[in-house]
Formats: structure tokens, C-alpha cells, sequence
């Protein structure tokens, strides 16, 4: 009987892994319909002179990355990623995307031929002839397997904390999908399935440039009907970009949480906001910054603006995208953030 339960593994621990280990781990408990033990790859480091592996194993918290909330016992922290997902019949992949690629070419070799992945990663993977892919298509190239994605309004301390939301599962197979509800949603997290895969992905990925742009707006003390206008020009330029470079998608996929959603939640209790506003407000760089604010955590903001100005760079639509530019510019300081108002004053919207 335990031979046929499918075996989950989750690669990653950071505030978003164990917050998904926490809920996966519960409900395997609950529903008994996986294999009770997952493995969770943790990158270790030590904390006061302990093994993070060993603290979360042994107390059953993150903590470093989600501390407070106590992990179900069936997650069980390894150091080795190839040891994580070695066996695993669904893969939650749910690493910062400046590590994916790396991560996952470390693992390849044990990964079973009937597994599936699911990406949490929100950001684009610049490969080295500067070609830009979807961090799903890394995943898939790096371990041949398909995968899918999550994507929504989820801080992850909120959802940790069980205040009611919601996420977009994107995946065209139907027995897959089912799945990854089944494993993932909970009363207080509620699963939409989506078959725009690629679209959901994306903008899980361009909504933190536009949080980026709204963190500048409350540093330089715009006030809301300033962070609403920066809101919606760059909705304007997440629906452009997916309608230019992802056709085919159903409109409606803007309404659903990884699209607006996600953007208004980003654009007020996220990360990338609090940052930039700290960027604008004590002109320190963005790296000096999430080293001081973020006690180990990663911003996804900044580089997701350089991986979309490749893009848009390749294909010749800069100038499309004022928002999306002045964020890169901003953060790379060839621009003063005041002039964020330029992009928007002079945004194609008004032409
Ligand atoms: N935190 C949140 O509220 C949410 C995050 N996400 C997305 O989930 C993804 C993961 O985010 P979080 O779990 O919050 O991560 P995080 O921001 O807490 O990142 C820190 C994690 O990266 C690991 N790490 C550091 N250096 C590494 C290396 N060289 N190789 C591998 N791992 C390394 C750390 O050990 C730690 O687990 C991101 O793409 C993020 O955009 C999505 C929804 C909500
Ligand atoms: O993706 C997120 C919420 O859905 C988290 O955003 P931040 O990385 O800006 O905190």
C-alpha cells in the first residue's frame, strides 16, 4: 500500500519554502494520501553555532527564515539536494530564481522519469548567450520532467500565519493538477487551476519590477493616488508584455490572484516595496540594503528588471515599457528616482 503513496520533496526553505512546507506537511498528515515523510532541501549555514539542518529537525522551526511557526514533524530538513529529491514523485520547487539553475543542475542525476515539478519561483533566468527563459523552462530543460507553476497574492508570513488567500496552480494536465490542489490547498488557501501556464508565470515575475517602482513612489512621499497610477501603468505593461511575447492566453487570467491580485498585495506588504522605499529614502545600494533588512532573505525585484530589459532589449520594445526601464535604471543608479515620474508622465498610455 505505502509503495504506491506518492513521495513529495520540497527544494527550498527560505520564507516561502517553509511556509509551503508547513501547509504540504499538515496536509499530508491530515489526508494521509502521500508518503509521510518529505524531504526539504535546506542550504545550510550555521545559526549560533548550529546547523540550520539540525535546528529544524530538532525543533521543528525555520528559525532563520519563517520563525514562530512550527513545522510538521514529517519535514525533514537535508542538506543535499540530490538526497531531497531523490525518490520524489512531485518536486515543489521553491528556491530564490537566482539559484534554480544552478540548484537543479546539481540534482539532475536522481531525479525518477515519472516525476512532475511545481515552480514557486517568481523571476527569468538570463543564460549566458543572454537568451532569457521562464524559470519553469529551466526546471524542465535541467531535469526533463514537466513542470508547473503557483503563483498568487501570498506573502509568505500571512499565509503562514493561516489569514485567508489564494494562488493560480498553471498546468494543462488535468491528473497533475489535481495533485497539486490535493496537496496544497487548505480551507485558508484556496487553489484556482489555470491552464495559461506560461502567463501566470510571468506575471508572478513582472509584478515585483512594478513593486520595485512602487517602493520608490512611498520613499519620495507620493501618496496613494501616485502608488495607484504606478499600480496600473505597470498592469498596463505586465498584460502588453504577455500579449507581445505570451499570445494565445484568456484575458480573464489578469483577474485571477496571480495576476492583480499579486500586484496589490507586492505593491503594499511585500519585500521588493520595502527595499526600494529604504533605496530612495537612505541612498544605499539595493544589495547593502537586502543585507541589512532582510536577515538572509532575497529580493527578486531588481534582477527581475535586468532579465526583462534583456528581453526587451533582444526584441527591440524598450521603449514600450517606460516603467519597467526607469525601474532598471533606478536600481542601477543611471537614474534619480524622482525622475520615475518622467516614465509615468510620459507613459504611451497618454499618447
Ligand atoms: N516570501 C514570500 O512572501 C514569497 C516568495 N515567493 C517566491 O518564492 C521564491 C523563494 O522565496 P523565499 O522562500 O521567500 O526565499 P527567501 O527570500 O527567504 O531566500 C532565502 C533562501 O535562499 C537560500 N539560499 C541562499 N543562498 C543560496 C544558494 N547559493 N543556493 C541555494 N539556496 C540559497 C537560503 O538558504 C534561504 O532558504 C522566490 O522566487 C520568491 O519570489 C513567492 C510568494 C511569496
Ligand atoms: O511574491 C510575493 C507575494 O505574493 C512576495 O513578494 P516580495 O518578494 O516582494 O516580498
Amino acid at each position: 500500500m505505502s509503495d504506491k503513496l506518492k513521495r513529495v520533496a520540497i527544494i527550498g526553505s527560505g520564507n516561502w519554502g517553509s511556509t509551503i512546507a508547513k501547509i504540504v506537511g499538515n496536509n499530508i498528515k491530515k489526508f494521509g494520501t502521500f508518503e509521510n515523510e518529505i524531504k526539504m532541501y535546506v542550504y545550510e549555514e550555521m545559526i549560533d553555532g548550529k546547523k540550520l539542518t539540525d535546528i529544524i529537525n530538532q525543533e521543528h522551526e525555520n528559525k532563520k527564515y519563517l520563525p514562530g511557526h512550527k513545522l510538521p514533524d514529517n519535514v525533514v530538513a537535508c542538506a543535499d539536494v540530490a538526497e531531497s529529491a531523490k525518490d520524489a514523485d512531485i518536486l515543489l520547487i521553491v528556491l530564490p530564481h537566482q539559484f534554480i539553475e544552478r540548484t537543479c543542475s546539481t540534482m539532475k542525476d536522481q531525479i525518477k522519469r515519472t516525476a512532475f515539478a511545481v515552480s514557486f519561483s517568481k523571476g527569468f533566468y538570463v543564460n549566458k548567450d543572454k537568451k532569457v527563459e521562464l524559470i519553469s523552462a529551466v526546471i524542465n530543460r535541467q531535469l526533463d520532467i514537466p513542470c508547473y507553476v503557483l503563483m498568487g497574492a501570498n506573502i509568505a508570513n500571512e499565509v503562514a500565519a493561516g489569514t485567508f488567500c489564494e494562488a493560480t496552480v498553471g498546468s494543462r494536465n488535468y491528473e497533475h493538477a489535481q495533485l497539486i490542489k490535493g496537496l496544497i490547498q487548505t480551507d485558508e488557501f484556496r487553489i484556482v487551476i489555470k491552464p495559461d501556464t506560461e502567463v501566470i508565470e510571468v506575471l508572478g515575475a513582472l509584478k515585483n519590477i512594478v513593486a520595485v517602482a512602487a517602493g520608490f513612489s512611498d520613499g519620495l512621499g507620493f501618496g496613494d493616488n501616485t502608488k495607484a497610477a504606478v499600480i496600473r501603468l505597470g498592469l498596463k505593461e505586465m498584460v502588453k508584455f504577455c500579449e507581445e511575447f505570451f499570445p494565445g492566453h484568456h484575458p480573464q487570467i489578469f483577474l485571477e490572484s496571480c495576476g492583480v491580485a499579486d500586484l496589490v498585495t507586492t505593491c503594499y506588504g511585500g519585500r521588493n516595496r520595502r527595499v526600494a522605499e529604504a533605496f530612495v529614502k537612505t541612498g544605499k545600494d539595493i544589495k547593502t540594503l537586502e543585507e541589512e533588512m532582510l536577515n538572509g532573505q532575497k529580493l527578486q525585484g531588481p534582477d527581475a528588471a535586468a532579465e526583462v530589459m534583456e528581453w526587451l532589449k533582444s526584441k527591440g520594445q524598450t521603449n514600450k515599457f517606460p516603467l519597467f526601464s526607469a525601474v532598471h535604471d533606478i536600481c542601477e543608479r543611471r537614474l534619480e528616482p524622482k525622475l520615475l515620474l518622467e516614465a509615468l508622465r510620459h507613459h504611451p498610455e497618454y499618447w
